[in-house]
């Protein structure tokens, strides 16, 4: 069964060693001047004399399945910083994260893909990847370049297309196999009229799978519409998580 656990989770970047006594007095300026809950108030100095920003701090929440949840919070506030830990890309410097299932990922429009290889080419690798067989990989084809729609860019190179066609290409992709849990952040969103309500309807026959959706949005329509659930993360913290129209309400008079 699918599902997502989060435990305590802290993700740190380091940004400085104490090498430069202009650049520490610079930061040790700034650590100083700040006001409690300013966006940058997550900056640190450690023991090494490093400076780090702590991104994330004491992340904790599981997902089953059918749940939706939208991750809201200011720039900055730690959104695409969740969704790549989830995703692996990042690993926790505390605590710890599990996710059970397949995962598809809308995290960056590239997707892995070879910008050297066509669109069709790339279609192809992902199904090798995937281990699909003769029959699947041609179903897959198919399935991607009619929801795609392309036109003959499809046996084109990838680098020769403009971020909207890589978009179109990464999002067929992704949805294509109906991941159990797909990550995905909220500039996927931003393809043609047309092209949105394709995705939208594709997004949403998915998750109607009892599969799980962990999105990051700036839009609250977008909450409400596809979400059980809302976890609004305020300088690297869970604020607040609960049913969207409970956690918009304070998240959008705050
Ligand atoms: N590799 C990195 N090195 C240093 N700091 C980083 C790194 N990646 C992210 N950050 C910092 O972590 C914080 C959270 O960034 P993140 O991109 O997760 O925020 P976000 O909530 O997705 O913001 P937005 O809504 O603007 O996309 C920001 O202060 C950002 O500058």
């Amino acid at each position: 069964m699918p599902s997502i656990v989060v435990d305590q989770l802290r993700i740190d970047f380091p940004l400085y060693h104490g090498q430069s006594r202009s650049l520490k007095r610079h930061v040790g300026d700034r650590l100083s001047s700040l006001r409690p809950g300013s966006p940058a108030a997550h900056l640190v100095q450690d023991g090494r004399e490093r400076t780090i920003v702590s991104v994330l701090q004491d992340i904790s929440f599981s997902l089953a399945p059918g749940e939706r949840l939208g991750l809201i919070g200011r720039n900055g506030a730690g959104k695409t910083t969740l969704l790549r830990s989830l995703a692996g890309i990042y690993e926790p410097v505390h605590g710890r994260v599990r996710l059970e299932g397949s995962i598809g990922t809308l995290l960056d429009s590239s997707l892995g893909m070879n910008v050297e290889l066509t669109g069709r080419e790339n279609i192809r690798l992902f199904a090798l990847h995937g281990g699909l067989s003769k029959q699947q990989t041609a179903q897959l084809d198919q399935d991607v370049e009619a929801f795609a729609d392309l036109g003959s860019y499809m046996d084109m190179p990838v680098k020769a297309y403009s971020s909207g066609m890589t978009v179109r290409l990464a999002f067929g992709l992704a949805t294509a196999m109906t991941p159990q849990i797909l990550l995905m952040d909220e500039w996927f969103l931003a393809g043609d009229g047309a092209f949105m309500n394709k995705a939208r309807e594709r997004l949403e026959a998915m998750v109607q799978h009892a599969d799980i959706l962990v999105i990051s949005t700036h839009q609250p329509d977008i909450m409400r519409k596809w979400c059980t659930r809302v976890i609004w993360l305020e300088n690297g913290k869970i604020r607040m998580d609960g049913p969207p129209d409970e956690v918009l309400e304070v998240y959008l008079t705050a």
